[in-house]
């Protein structure tokens, strides 16, 4: 296993074929997105931190997104080239439509043309009148029954762009192993992109409709272009064709910065998306009320928005550049324009030819900015590279391949000389640790708050890798097991747990997801350990309660209830084979009578497992064989209570001062 300084890295997916591939043999945090931004933020912190560790991306939103036109454009390819991939069926269908269609609007020109000759002629042609008329009933119909087809099979191909890209990112976003890359800015940055639903993002799918009305639009362009060409002289196509596809690419680079601000200011949208939700939904509403945020909140929420949005407005074309489009537009249309009367005055050019050629540059106008169409393309399409970042977010080094045995750990958990610091913080939280935790036994860690006590737990649940040092279990690196597979061995109920809007039953046995949904027996009987069974009884649904009062026969839980819930999901993982238990502050949330009884099933709970056990509180520290102290990022001391009591240390202080807090209470309430 290579750690920090390792440099054995997975092979990228085959996908996203314009994504710069990751340099090969350097340092990289795991999951990070690589792009020269990456690349050079990690050389620099490399150099600076001396851990030679380097990767972490810190502000890259910042500068990530910079690319103006030539970004949006890529974005566009990037779309194109995911369609076939997505739905190859309805992809083929949109194009065949779009040519359709654009052939129509070809046969336009030629069709007026043939009637207007035919009309004007003498003597009157009916024949020519009727395949002028035949011909215009061709387009028409052709416009009339393809383009509701075309917009239909658009928006079906548009919805399975939307659930391919939202995959890719939830698939990407919980690809690697460890959670590191959450940590970073420019990951959150894509990740908040690719799902599309942030202020001002718009779901790829939109692309794809913007798309099939834009590709029409330029082959039509195309058409009349040459027809403008052949029916009146060659140079016309050449000048309007010019006009419009320069002052369209002035246009078109307007958006490119304008997505490329938004891509690099997705930080403020974020936060103004979160400042929104503070707003508008349940947890923090008690707060929120209680400490008069309202105004603070609206007021916050607006300079977000606005910090995130006024970049996109700074990147708008000036306005002597749109009047200098104008001039040039007008300038290129009168000159063909007079171009094509002086012909049409000396005759030489005929009535069918004048009106092919007028009806063409007309049909030039499509070759130009097309509005609403061209920025929905591309503030839709900027989705797409991103989720195909997120998608491809690797791993720092290979993964374990090491199976853990059911019995593991069989003598010890160790951590030796392990220092750990947080992606883009700069103090180590955890500085040459060394603890032993011996197996069947259990450990109690205490220390001050932001000692590095649940660090200390996420490493050991391979959530994030140690910078130096390892930790093995029965003498293997940690890092060597796979890791879903190590997992599979550790039960945790984390400090901040999760409350699952599922139902009850759905809560535990996430503990062991595999576990078939008829195992009732370890069901309940985790439920008992972890202190929960009989609450069930109370609720209107028993186990199936959907528990979130958010949703119509929803309910919620009080804060205890739900700690219970949570230690009743690790102990279905103890009881599917998980041997090693981390409890960190279980009892936070309990009732004094919760409390004890849990501390009366503490053994049983605990029996043959590894235990290791967080908490601030004497009672529950009391209840290991061993007590280890944390400060300064090792363990300070290391002992039985008694030992660590004997010792006169800092833990004998903490437990007097907490001794004579809870004696003079005591003593208050007796007096
Ligand atoms: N995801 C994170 N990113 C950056 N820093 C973090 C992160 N999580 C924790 N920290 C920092 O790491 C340090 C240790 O945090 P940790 O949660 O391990 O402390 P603790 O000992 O469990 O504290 P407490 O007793 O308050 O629960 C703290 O300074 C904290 O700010």
């Amino acid at each position: 296993m290579t750690h920090a300084g390792g440099g054995r890295f997975r092979a990228g997916a085959a996908t996203a074929p314009f994504w710069p591939r990751r340099p090969t043999g350097s340092n990289r945090r795991r999951g990070q997105i690589h792009d020269s931004h990456e690349r050079r933020q990690r050389g620099r912190e490399g150099q600076e931190d001396g851990t030679g560790r380097g990767g972490r991306c810190g502000q890259g939103a910042q500068k990530s997104g910079i690319g103006g036109a030539d970004q949006a454009g890529s974005a566009v390819w990037a779309l194109i080239r995911e369609l076939p991939r997505v739905a190859r069926g309805l992809t083929l269908a949109l194009a065949v439509l779009i040519l359709a269609q654009a052939a129509g609007s070809a046969l336009l020109p030629l069709a007026t043309g043939h009637l207007v000759a035919a009309l004007t002629s003498t003597p009157k042609s009916l024949d020519s009148m009727t395949v002028g008329l035949a011909l215009l009933g061709l387009v028409l119909i052709l416009d009339v029954v393809l383009d509701p087809i075309r917009t239909m099979v658009a928006s079906r191909l548009g919805t399975a762009l939307d659930g391919a890209t939202a995959q890719r990112t939830v698939d990407g976003a919980l690809r690697p192993a460890q959670i590191d890359h959450l940590d970073d800015t420019d990951v959150a940055d894509r990740i908040e992109r690719a799902r599309a639903v942030g202020l001002g993002a718009h779901p790829p799918g939109q692309a794809v409709t913007a798309l099939a009305g834009l590709v029409p639009l330029r082959l039509t362009g195309l058409v009349s272009a040459a027809l403008l060409g052949w029916f009146g002289q060659w140079w016309m196509p050449l000048v309007l064709g010019t006009a419009w596809v320069v002052t369209g690419r002035w246009q078109e680079k307007e958006i490119g910065r304008s997505v490329s601000a938004h891509a690099g200011h997705t930080v403020q949208l974020r936060r103004a998306a979160y400042l929104r939700e503070l707003a508008t939904t349940a947890p923090a509403a008690k707060e929120v009320r209680l400490f008069g945020m309202r105004s603070w909140l609206v007021e916050r929420f607006s300079t977000a928005w606005w910090d995130g949005m006024v970049h996109m407005r700074r990147a708008r074309v000036s306005p002597r550049r749109h009047a200098l489009a104008i001039v040039f537009l007008l300038a290129a249309h009168l000159a063909v324009v007079l171009a094509l009367a002086f012909s049409a005055a000396r005759g030489s050019l005929s009535v069918r030819e004048l009106t092919v050629a007028l009806q063409a540059l007309l049909g030039l106008f499509a070759l130009g900015f097309s509005g609403d169409l061209q920025w929905t393309l591309h503030t839709a399409g900027a989705a797409v590279p991103a989720a195909l970042a997120v998608g491809e977010l690797d791993t720092r080094t290979e993964p374990g391949t090491r199976t853990a045995t059911a019995t593991l750990p069989d003598r010890e958990i160790r951590f030796d000389q392990v220092s750990f610091s947080y992606p883009g913080a700069t103090g180590r939280v955890l500085d040459g640790l060394d603890l032993t935790v011996p197996a069947g036994s259990s450990l109690a860690i205490l220390g001050d708050n932001g000692a590095g006590k649940s660090t200390l737990t996420k490493l050991l649940a391979g959530l994030y890798l140690p910078d130096r040092g390892r930790i093995t279990v029965d003498g293997q690196d940690l890092g060597d097991f796979d890791p879903a597979a190590w997992r599979r061995q550790v039960a945790v109920v984390f400090q901040d747990f999760v409350r699952y809007p599922f139902s009850v039953r759905d809560n535990v046995t996430f503990g062991h997801i595999e576990a078939a949904a008829t195992d009732d027996d370890h069901l309940v009987a985790a439920a008992r350990l972890g202190g929960f069974l009989g609450v069930e009884q109370e609720l209107p649904s028993g186990w199936n309660t959907l528990l979130s009062g958010a949703y119509t026969d929803g309910t919620e839980l009080s804060g205890g209830q739900w700690q219970r819930l949570a230690l009743s999901r690790a102990l279905y993982a103890v009881r599917h084979g998980a041997r090693v238990l981390v409890l960190d502050e279980p009892t936070a949330h309990l009732d004094i009578e919760a409390e004890h009884e849990l501390y009366a099933r503490f053994l049983e709970i605990t029996a043959g497992l590894t235990t290791i056990l967080v908490s601030h509180r004497f009672a529950t520290v009391r209840l290991a064989d061993r007590i280890a102290v944390v400060d300064g990022g090792r363990v300070s001391e290391y002992g039985t209570h008694d030992e660590l009591l004997a010792s006169q240390g800092r833990y004998a202080r903490m437990f007097r001062v907490q001794s004579e807090f809870f004696d003079a209470r005591q003593g208050s309430h007796s007096g």
